[in-house]
């Protein structure tokens, strides 16, 4: 059971307890989001060195699978599913940007290399 209000309040007072309840959680959400995105980074690094594509449909399907195990009512596992397929997206995104922005550093380098010699 999820903590309920107290009784006494108004409507209004209500409101605002519940509100405050989903900023709360909105705030650990995106902290939770954050460390995902890092270690996704890590994974990045990782695979960049295997020479393994960004995109993994494997582990991706594994990802849904596992989330759709854990207790989510009374979140629908299509919401989960919709909610999930969009974090993975983004952090597609955000592997392609990291990979453009190494091989960008890396040339760089190599441009001042090949100047100063
Ligand atoms: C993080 C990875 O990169 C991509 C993003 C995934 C995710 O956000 O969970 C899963 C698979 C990959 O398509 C990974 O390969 O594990």
């Amino acid at each position: 059971m999820i903590e309920q209000p107290d009784k006494s309040f108004t409507l209004e007072e209500t409101l605002e307890w519940w509100r405050r309840k989903v900023d709360l959680l909105d705030a650990e959400m995106t902290d939770l989001l954050a460390k995902r995105a890092s270690y996704a980074l890590e994974i990045n690094k990782l695979k960049q060195k295997a020479g393994l594509d960004i995109i993994q449909p494997d582990r991706e399907k594994e990802v849904l699978a596992h989330v759709s195990k854990v207790k989510h009512a009374p979140l629908p596992t299509e919401s989960l599913e919709k909610i999930y397929k969009a974090i993975i997206e983004e952090i597609r995104a955000l592997q392609e940007k990291w990979i453009k922005q190494e091989q960008e550093k890396q040339a760089q380098q190599e441009q001042e290399e090949a100047s100063s010699n």
